[in-house]
């Protein structure tokens, strides 16, 4: 006999929210929405310390403009961060903070859209060249991250999300956006290639060598723009849990409130924003060209129940069609392979379609078990 058949009396779940913007936007949240809680503090929390500690700072002039002995001074000072954290300040960058003002007000106005308006380009595809979105990927997390976000190709072929916030008629306001984001898109793809070449120096690499290995002048740049919202449990959530940048460098712009911390030594170290100064940190693909000299450094993103927190990230990478291996020169009998070559474009693609977490990306690419 078929078993009888039960009236579905399952609530019908309402459809999520599309965004962290819109769900704080609508109501005044007292708490965070389970599909957010993603830790829980009696348990998780505080198993490993979160610290204070001063991160390196460069003086970015010294290494353009200083003498021979001070930019040899900047460019070991350069290597001994990346070697013992994989992140510095850089001060002095010569980037106007009006430009950086620009950038963050116009990214600004683009989270105030309505979500019918932002959903104009939310992406299909990992590999989009303009993709708005929230978490990190849904179609593969069971619980959501505190974030949204806005991902832009910049190089070698720009691309800005063309409509303007709310202004759509004035065009004047379309052609600011599209310029600000294209001055500062050059501006830290500048600020970058002149890191590496610091970093390739201080790693005894030639600087056209790598250039043409990684092919730079076609080089990879993405702008990665995070809002966070305030977050009524900000002890529940995380804005972006622990992980590395698929990059060489990553150039971090953010607007004056805290909430990055990177991992060293076992523990968190907060790292508190400098007026007119950049956080870069290293990514995976300088832990593949160096032979696992400079790794690529753990963050996550913390959340705060005040204040909204922006973060504009500027990815500096190889081309697409690079396949990257360690440099030659790094690769010795006491220094064997630590990495397989993988085309960029296919690095970036499976590290965006799966989960972020730690530095599985790096997993497919190892040639020995960590
Ligand atoms: O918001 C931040 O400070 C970090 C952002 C980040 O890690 C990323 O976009 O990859
Ligand atoms: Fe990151």
């Amino acid at each position: 006999m078929a078993p009888p058949t039960l009236p579905n009396t399952a609530p019908i779940p309402s459809p999520p929210p599309s965004s962290v913007k819109e769900l704080t936007n609508s109501t005044s949240l007292g708490s965070v929405p389970p599909q957010y809680a993603i830790r829980n503090p009696e348990t998780t929390m505080d198993i490993e310390p979160i610290i204070e500690e001063e991160i390196p700072t460069v003086d970015f002039s010294l290494l353009t403009e200083g003498t021979p002995e001070q930019r040899s001074q900047v460019v070991r000072h350069l290597g001994k961060a990346c070697e013992e954290w994989g992140c510095f300040m850089v001060v002095n960058h010569g980037i106007p903070e009006r430009l950086m003002e620009a950038m963050l007000i116009s990214l600004k106005e683009f989270f105030d859209q309505t979500e019918e308006e932002k959903g104009e380009y939310t992406g299909k595809h990992v590999m989009d060249p303009i993709r708005c979105g929230t978490s990190f990927n849904l179609t593969v997390e069971d619980v959501r991250y505190w974030r949204d976000y806005l991902k832009v190709f910049v190089h070698p072929i720009f691309y800005s999300p063309a409509k303007p916030p709310r202004f759509r008629l004035f065009r004047l306001w379309a052609s600011w956006l599209r310029e600000t984001s294209k001055e500062y898109a050059e501006s830290t793809r500048a600020m970058g290639m002149e890191l590496l070449r610091g970093i390739w120096e201080s790693l005894g690499l030639e600087e056209d060598d790598m250039t043409k290995a990684l092919d730079l002048h076609s080089c990879f740049q993405i702008l990665v723009c995070n809002i966070y919202p305030p977050c009524p449990q900000p002890e529940l959530a995380i804005g972006l849990p622990a992980h590395s940048d698929h990059g060489l460098l990553t150039i971090l712009l953010q607007n004056g409130v805290s909430g990055l911390q990177v991992k060293r030594r076992g523990s968190w170290v907060r790292v508190e924003p400098l007026p007119n100064s950049f956080l870069v940190n290293t990514g995976d693909h300088m832990e593949i060209v160096s032979n696992g000299r400079y790794k690529s450094v753990l963050h996550r993103a913390e959340v705060n129940s005040q204040s909204t927190r922006l973060s504009i990230a500027s990815v500096v990478a190889p081309s697409l069609d690079t396949i990257v291996e360690p440099a030659s020169q790094l690769v010795s009998d006491e220094h064997p392979m630590m990495f397989r070559g993988m085309r960029y474009g296919e690095y970036v693609e499976h590290q965006q379609a799966n989960r972020l977490k730690t530095k599985s990306a790096m997993d497919p690419v190892r040639l020995h078990a960590k």
